[in-house]
């Protein structure tokens, strides 16, 4: 779980993000969205560490990341996984040691372990007989199911994901995002995602933080999400035709 109190980050005098409180449940997949600029991509690396807060908390699972020292940093990162946008796999290395990478990285294991590790989790992302290949040579869905097995190879307890649908077609978007979100329930992760694809948040949005000039201007579930009267949000949730077809259908079938 992680729970985020007043979060501020400016660069240069700018604010970015104003003061941002919520809370990230485990086992739930966690979306942020908003428009361009909003500051979503500040506010995941600010999850990730990788950018320090002028002010406010960030708590994982009970401990302040301000008041944790190095050893439990370092063990901290070593619980996070992440899904970049457009998979950053190694180009010139195969599916398997894409995977393995990480455990090399963090683990001590003996190889046989660790072939059995990678083997679990390309098994687990229905991936069976990529082991060899190379990045360019599996579609760009399958790229996301390595890019998703190397996250968890490490069992983060923590998984982020920025645009993890980017250049796929909407048919395998869907199959990543359930897959993600099987995932997250299957091994109680702390999930969040950083997304523009409003079909995401339909399919898996269980909690949405919807940012506004980096200030939260709502939040709550997909559910909630097409009845809420918030303007910001209808406003960039009916950007779309479909979406805004989608809640005149509700409108109606609620008088
Ligand atoms: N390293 C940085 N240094 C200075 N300004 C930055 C930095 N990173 C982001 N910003 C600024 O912070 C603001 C929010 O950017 P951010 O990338 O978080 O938006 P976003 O909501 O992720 O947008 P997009 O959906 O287009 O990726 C922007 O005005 C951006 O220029």
């Amino acid at each position: 779980m992680i729970v985020v109190e007043n979060l501020h980050k400016s660069f240069d005098g700018t604010p970015v993000l104003k003061g941002i409180s919520t809370t990230f449940e485990k086992g739930k997949t966690n979306l942020i969205i908003g428009q361009s600029g909003s500051g979503k991509t500040v506010f995941l690396k600010s999850l990730l560490g990788l950018f320090t807060p002028e002010e406010g908390n960030i708590i994982y699972n009970g401990i302040t990341y301000s008041e944790m020292d190095d050893d439990q940093k370092r063990e901290l990162r070593q619980q996070m996984g992440m899904v970049f946008q457009g998979s950053a796999l190694f180009d010139s290395m195969s599916v398997q040691e894409n995977v393995m990478f990480p455990l090399k990285m963090f683990s001590k294991a003996p190889l046989s372990e660790m072939q059995d590790r990678v083997d679990f989790v390309l098994n687990r992302v229905k991936l069976t007989d990529a082991h060899h290949k190379f990045p360019s040579e599996i579609s760009g869905g399958m790229q996301k199911r390595v890019a998703i097995a190397r996250a968890i190879v490490n069992k983060p307890q923590y998984l982020f994901c920025d645009e993890p649908n980017s250049g796929l077609d909407p048919k395998t978007a869907i199959i990543i995002d359930n897959l993600v979100q099987e995932i997250t329930q299957e091994y109680d992760i702390t999930t969040v995602i950083n997304t523009h694809d409003m079909n995401s948040v339909m399919e898996i949005g269980e909690k949405i933080v919807f940012l506004k000039d980096g200030h939260k201007a709502w939040e709550g579930s997909n559910k909630e999400i097409f009845r809420t009267d918030n303007e910001a949000v209808t406003n960039f949730v009916y950007s779309s035709e479909l979406f805004k077809k989608v809640r005149q259908m509700y409108i109606e079938e609620r008088n």
